[in-house]
């Protein structure tokens, strides 16, 4: 199937739509990116690439580092993982408070703020890396992991943390402080909570563009092996295990709304990227910084859904 075309004809009837749906504003690094942008990447499981719009500008991936940190998490101490975190759609808010009360600290999903909040503080507890004099900041040891992991499976080192983002992250991130003291006092975060927090806002803040991502995502779409270097990321159950969590829960309170539309695992994130696996076929990726009232990517849900029209891809 020739992909350029396809996205080309997404790329001319999105515009449009471009102006629909309100830039993230909780904090001013994102507050003035501009609205009316609109990337897409694919990567196929042979090798094939397909790209259209500002493919090549970075944006702040945000949520969709919760995809990267489950994997890892899974990896550091696999099933263990369901005692601390659910794996329901929540149906609620990305960042809300009320199920945990009556759940008693343990948070429906990894892909809510409060289970990667856990799923962060696994990191911090499982590192794989000491830093060089055994008693630096354990926290920085886990972020450069994360980074790490991101850069490994997108192939491309020059990936970085947006430091501007970090920092803004932390000054505002009131309700992710509350989600994590609350899951504290249940016992359900092993480390401090501000280090736990620390890693979590620098994960959010990893800026990457529509290509890397999607390069990044494929080992999802081909059985947790990345299908151009061979190499093996997480086993073939894993991945289907984390497509599944993204199909149910990578929408937050949309995510029904989402396997409705397009039909596929996906991950969003309040930056306005979204991750998206076709098991088999592709990796893609889209980006657009106006954001539904579920804070989902407006236009970028849209041109999935056209992505998924046009080319039959779904996995249902
Ligand atoms: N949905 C998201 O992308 C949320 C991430 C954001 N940094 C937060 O923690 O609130």
């Amino acid at each position: 199937m020739d992909l350029q075309p396809i996205l080309d004809g997404i790329s001319a009837k999105i515009r449009p739509h471009l102006s629909d749906g309100r830039v993230a504003d909780y904090i001013p690094a994102l507050a003035r990116v501009e609205r009316e942008q609109f990337g897409m990447a694919i990567v196929t499981c042979e090798g094939q690439t397909a790209q259209t719009g500002a493919a090549e500008t970075l944006f702040s991936i945000q949520s969709i580092s919760k995809v990267f940190t489950l994997t890892m998490a899974l990896g550091k101490i696999g099933n263990n993982l369901w005692h601390r975190v659910g794996r329901e759609p929540s149906g609620s808010a990305f960042n809300s408070i009320m199920q945990l009360e009556t759940e008693h600290g343990i948070p429906r999903n990894p892909l809510i703020n409060a289970g990667a909040i856990v799923v962060t503080d696994v990191i911090l507890s499982n590192r794989s890396l000491i830093s060089e004099n055994g008693i630096g900041e354990p926290g920085y040891d886990a972020v450069q992991e994360i980074l790490d992991f991101v850069r490994l499976t997108a192939h491309d080192p020059s990936i970085a943390i947006d430091r501007e983002v970090a920092e803004s992250e932390a000054a505002h991130g009131f309700r992710n402080a509350s989600l994590a003291n609350f899951m504290k006092s249940f016992g359900n975060l092993e480390n401090p909570v501000e280090r736990s927090l620390r890693v979590y806002f620098h994960q959010c803040a990893i800026a990457m563009n529509c290509e890397q991502l999607a390069r990044a995502g494929l080992f999802l779409a081909a059985d947790g092996r990345d299908p151009i270097s061979g190499k093996k990321v997480v086993s073939a159950p894993r991945a289907r295990r984390i497509n599944a969590i993204m199909l149910t829960c990578g929408h937050y309170d949309a995510s029904g709304d989402f396997a409705f539309k397009v039909g596929l695992p996906g991950k969003s994130g309040v930056g306005g990227g979204i991750l998206c696996i076709v098991p088999d076929v592709a990796a893609i990726a889209v980006w657009s910084p106006g954001l539904n009232k579920n804070g989902n990517s407006h236009a970028g849900t849209l041109a999935l859904e056209m992505l998924a029209k046009e080319t039959g891809w779904s996995i249902f």
